[in-house]
């Protein structure tokens, strides 16, 4: 599909799309663009074949590379968008795989003026609490959706082949807006995780005094595993989409304090509702989540 695609921030989703377009032999070379503090794990990824060459500097990288994909913390793609600006090529495709869209569209239109027409914004809904290319996998987007949220001016020829290159690994394709995704995830993804950092970080407040991490299960294993997510990722992330995260916290705030007050009352029917309610919830999240189709 591609002579040469460099992934700009060669870590847990870059390092995934490298090896997953490697396994399905869809370009002809995978090269990664980074700065000189993250060389180890560039030379890392060259050390596991997940890339062809690694460059710390720009015009190299570009040269004849035909599709760019940045997969840096979101706080960092202005900067990555003024590196890349004096090699832009027009006949290239570029996208990202930021977790949320309006920041990164905000910060191309502050490099560029107008966001490039061959710029395609993109996010896979796929990925891990952890991070770095150690953690990468090549089939880390099969049967996994990935939600593409062109821009009226976007060449629509450049999000087809974009979303061609997700199908080819295994993913399903969504279209929406970048409001539409990013109050979207903001309910799904970015609240959740600071449910987890807030309760992981409470309990082991508590747990400096008391040894309760000892006596925890499955439960609080499963409830827990995305607060081993990486600090700089998350910072950038709710910094970035806090219009839509505030209100969330909000209404999160009134729902504790229903059950808060269902207890109070030993109100055993309300309870016993407001969790019904939520398991049949949990259970059309499943079917979708089973079918991304
Ligand atoms: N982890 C997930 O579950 C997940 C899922 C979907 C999307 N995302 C998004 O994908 C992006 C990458 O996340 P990740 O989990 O792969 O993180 P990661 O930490 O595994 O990888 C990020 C890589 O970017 C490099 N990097 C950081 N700043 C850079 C810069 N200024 N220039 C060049 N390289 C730089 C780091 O060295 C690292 O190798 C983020 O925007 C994140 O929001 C993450
Ligand atoms: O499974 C996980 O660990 C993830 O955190 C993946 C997850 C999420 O589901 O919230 C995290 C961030 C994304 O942008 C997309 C996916």
């Amino acid at each position: 599909m591609f002579k040469r695609l460099c992934i700009i921030g060669i870590g847990l989703i870059g390092g995934s799309i490298a090896k997953a377009v490697r396994a399905e032999g869809l370009c002809q070379q995978v090269v990664a663009l980074g700065r000189e503090k993250n060389l180890p794990n560039m030379q890392r990824a060259l050390e596991l074949g997940v890339v062809d060459a690694v460059y710390t500097d720009a015009a190299q990288a570009m040269a004849g590379t035909d599709c760019v994909i940045i997969c840096t913390p979101v706080g960092s793609m202005q900067a990555i968008f003024a590196q890349l600006k004096p090699y832009w090529n027009p006949q290239a495709i570029y996208s990202d795989a930021g977790s949320t869209k309006g920041s990164v569209v905000e910060a191309a239109r502050a490099v560029f003026g107008e966001v490039p027409s061959n710029f395609v914004p993109a996010h896979p809904i796929a990925g891990a609490e952890r991070s770095g290319v150690e953690a990468a996998m090549a089939d880390l987007y099969r049967n996994r959706r990935v939600i593409v949220t062109p821009l009226p001016n976007t060449d629509p020829q450049a999000a087809d082949k974009l979303s061609e290159l997700w199908q080819r690994i295994g993913a399903s394709v969504s279209v929406m807006t970048v409001e539409h995704h990013d109050t979207v995830l903001a309910a799904t993804s970015h609240l959740p995780h600071i449910l987890a950092f807030a309760l992981v970080g409470m309990l082991g407040r508590k747990d400096e005094q008391r040894e309760i991490f000892k006596y925890a299960a499955g439960g609080f294993k499963d409830f827990s595993r995305i607060a081993s997510s990486d600090p700089t990722m998350w910072q950038d992330i709710c910094l970035a989409n806090k219009q839509e995260i505030i209100p969330l916290i909000q209404q999160f705030q009134t729902e504790l304090g229903q059950f808060e007050r269902m207890l109070q009352a030993d109100d055993a029917q309300a309870l016993f509702d407001a969790f019904s309610y939520a398991k049949q919830a949990r259970q059309r999240f499943l079917e979708t989540f089973d079918d991304p189709t």
